[in-house]
């Protein structure tokens, strides 16, 4: 991987990316589906339907399928929300863990005075105390989850949300992320970005969504931003 220019920030997405979380939320999109009396589906299936919050994720699995049908009345989403919201409050952090080098590589990058943020999709409900159960949070100057704003990633929003109330240029970020939507949002911003080819990303390869750079580990991450504060 080459160097890169000066990284003033750092954005990181949060599922598949810091957090194996598609276990936890397996669990609760199951049970919701048990109590509503609908077919359930392997953990390896819902994994891939993780990436755009939880509505997308809720209207997947009640269509059984990553393409969203239509006909999902609004009384029945609702009811399943709220059922996937208690489930996964119940059980956010059970099985879902931190990826091999995440807690070394946050550590070591906390020192090097670059500010690391998050930018998710997960709903503001979920993402502090999933952040807080893996004694994570500390890390993180700001944290903007998938109802902070009118709009998620890809949209470019948060980002450029996040770089005013930063005070750093577009240029400076670094946005960190396992989905096609990480890259796009980077892109549609204008920021860099890192693909990491560990976590969900529909199945697909994340090289194909053309990011400047492409990891298999946060570590990587690491000797590139060393190289970079350093250079
Ligand atoms: O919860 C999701 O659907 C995705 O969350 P992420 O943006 O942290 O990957
Ligand atoms: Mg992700």
């Amino acid at each position: 991987m080459s160097q890169l220019q000066a990284v003033k920030l750092i954005a990181f997405d949060l599922d598949g990316t810091l957090v194996d979380s598609a276990p936890d939320l397996a669990l609760a999109i199951n049970a919701m589906l048990l109590d509503l009396g609908r077919e359930q589906f392997p953990e390896q299936t819902i994994r891939h339907w993780v990436g755009n919050g939880a509505e997308v994720l809720i209207k997947r699995a009640l269509s059984g399928s990553s393409a969203i049908s239509s006909d999902i009345e609004e009384s029945l989403y609702l009811q399943a929300k709220d059922l996937f919201v208690q489930h996964y409050s119940e059980k956010l952090c059970v099985a879902s863990k931190l990826y091999d080098g995440v807690a070394e590589s946050l550590e070591q990058l906390s020192k090097l005075n670059v500010p690391m943020t998050i930018v998710t999709n997960k709903p503001g409900v979920f993402t502090q105390p999933l952040l807080e159960a893996l004694n994570l949070a500390q890390y993180f100057d700001v944290v903007l989850s998938g109802d902070s704003l009118p709009r998620k990633k890809p949209d470019p929003l948060p980002l450029q949300h996040l770089v005013e109330r930063c005070e750093v240029e577009m240029a400076d970020l670094l946005m960190v992320g396992d989905s096609k939507n990480d890259i796009q949002a980077a892109k549609a911003a204008g920021c860099r970005s890192l693909g990491l080819t560990y976590g969900y990303n529909y199945g697909e390869d994340i090289a194909l969504s053309g990011p400047d750079f492409v990891a298999d580990s946060l570590v990587s991450l690491l000797e590139l931003i060393k190289g970079s504060v350093t250079a």
